[in-house]
């Protein structure tokens, strides 16, 4: 089953419930690794991306059982810092490892990681923040190692931006000797769920969710039990996919105080959107309106992981809209996918400019990253007849099961 068939043209009508966050549950697998004991983690979606994350948390050494949606890992049993190639290169979030395993063993030794292939995705930051807390690292044979007596804490200037190296240098400060203070730190809602997690598992860091973070190293960390939060880009997915077929829909549990200024652009579009206890109402059936401009930026900004289901839905607006993206310049390889669809998409750089057109239609499309793979299965849904996206290992590196929750919405949509 690499293929997904969608017969389009069903407005999506119904309730879903959002599933756990891969970019939260990710580095806080990587912080389960910091203590000398238990983690038990509720609502871990078993995506691809937290599947292979538990193979290599069992290659060195960690205790790992299932419970349903609950997630044990003993990790009083590590052995060894070292991480194979096979499942790291599969992932982005291997490399967030390196952090946490040279303060759990004081020796650690990755690969390049893996994940999708959005554009150049270096890790510099990574290892100059993880060098100013006093680690020795160096390459070879294509192994990054990573060596330290003992991690110190140190002032760590970012010249921008990053959520992995923030994550990275996180999980090596919190059991540093003395202060850390990360300047430029990333403030996406993903790196205040990893701060509240390690905080509850003992760690005193303040200052997330701001441009400072400071963490006060302590000697040993405590078990914890936490619940992972609902995945802020898979609502966004499914708000937008309820954009493209003018459909009706609620999405229960969804992360609202993450996705406010994501809201205020879907309402640009013409949707009406509905706060409710529960999670997020919205109805889209007068939802054709284009965006003259639209940019991705880091947190609070418009998300770069919204940015190929957008151009989806923009590619069959009323008009003209243009769609920079500033984090990723290799997103938009979709262009082509929906071109094929019908669609008149033009990249001029870093800019994709969209004429609407009225109706995409179905064909065989091909998936080259998670959120494009999700953009064509929204495409399906809006296209005239049957869509076929090749290639959904994509698509569940990040969504558990999207044609169980997209059928729940009434959508004609299958493996194959
Ligand atoms: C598992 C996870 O949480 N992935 C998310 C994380 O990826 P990831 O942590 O890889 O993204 P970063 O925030 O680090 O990347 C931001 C920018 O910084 C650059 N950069 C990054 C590190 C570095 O050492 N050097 C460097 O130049 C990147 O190429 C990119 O242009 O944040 C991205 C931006 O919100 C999201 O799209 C990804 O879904
Ligand atoms: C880019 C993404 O993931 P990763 O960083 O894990 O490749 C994503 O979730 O859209």
């Amino acid at each position: 089953m690499n293929k997904i068939e969608i017969l389009g043209g069903k407005p999506l009508q119904g309730v879903v419930t959002i599933q756990g966050s891969k970019n939260a549950v990710l580095p806080i697998l990587a912080a389960s690794v910091l203590n000398k004991g238990i983690t038990v983690l509720h609502g871990c979606p078993k995506i691809l991306d937290v599947i292979y994350m538990i193979e290599i948390l069992k290659e060195i050494g960690c205790y790992i059982k299932w419970n349903e949606e609950s997630l044990m890992i003993d990790a009083s049993t590590i052995v060894s810092g070292a991480i194979s190639k096979e499942y790291a290169q599969k992932m982005r979030s291997s490399v967030i490892l390196f952090g946490s395993l040279l303060a759990r063993k004081g020796e650690a030794s990755i690969v390049y990681p893996g994940g999708c292939i959005i554009g150049g995705r270096p890790i510099d930051l990574h290892i100059m923040a993880l060098k100013k807390l006093n680690a020795t690292i160096e390459e070879k044979n294509e192994r990054i190692m990573g060596y330290t007596k003992e991690l110190r804490g140190s002032e760590i200037y970012f010249p921008f931006s990053s959520v992995g190296a923030t994550e990275n240098v996180l999980l090596a400060a919190v059991l540093a000797n003395g202060t850390t203070y990360i300047h430029a730190a990333a403030k996406e809602p993903e790196i205040q769920i990893l701060c509240s997690f390690l905080r509850e598992m003992g760690a005193d860091i303040s200052g997330d969710g701001t441009d400072c973070i400071t963490v006060n190293g302590v000697k040993e960390l405590k078990d914890i039990e936490y619940r992972i939060p609902s995945d802020r880009i898979v609502a966004g997915t499914y708000l937008l996919a309820a954009v493209a077929t003018r459909g009706k829909i609620l999405l229960k549990k969804a992360p609202t105080e993450h996705i406010n200024e994501f809201l205020k652009v879907v309402e640009q579009l013409g949707a009406r959107i509905f706060l409710l206890g529960e999670g997020v109402w919205i109805n889209a059936q007068e939802a054709t309106h284009s965006i003259e401009y639209l940019e991705t930026n880091p947190y609070p900004g418009f998300p770069t992981d919204l940015q190929s289901q957008m151009m989806a839905v923009l590619s069959i607006a009323d008009g003209e809209s243009r769609l920079k993206e500033n984090i990723f310049d290799g997103r938009f390889r979709l262009a082509d996918e929906l071109n094929k669809m019908g669609a008149d998409i033009r990249i001029q750089g870093n800019e994709a400019v969209i004429h609407g057109v009225e109706k995409l239609k179905g064909g065989n499309v091909w998936a080259q990253d998670l959120r494009g793979g999700a953009a064509l299965a929204i495409a399906g849904l809006a296209a005239e007849n049957r869509t076929i996206v090749h290639d959904i290992g994509h698509i569940q590196r990040g969504y558990l099961d999207i044609c169980k929750d997209l059928t729940e919405l009434g959508a004609d949509i299958r493996y194959s």
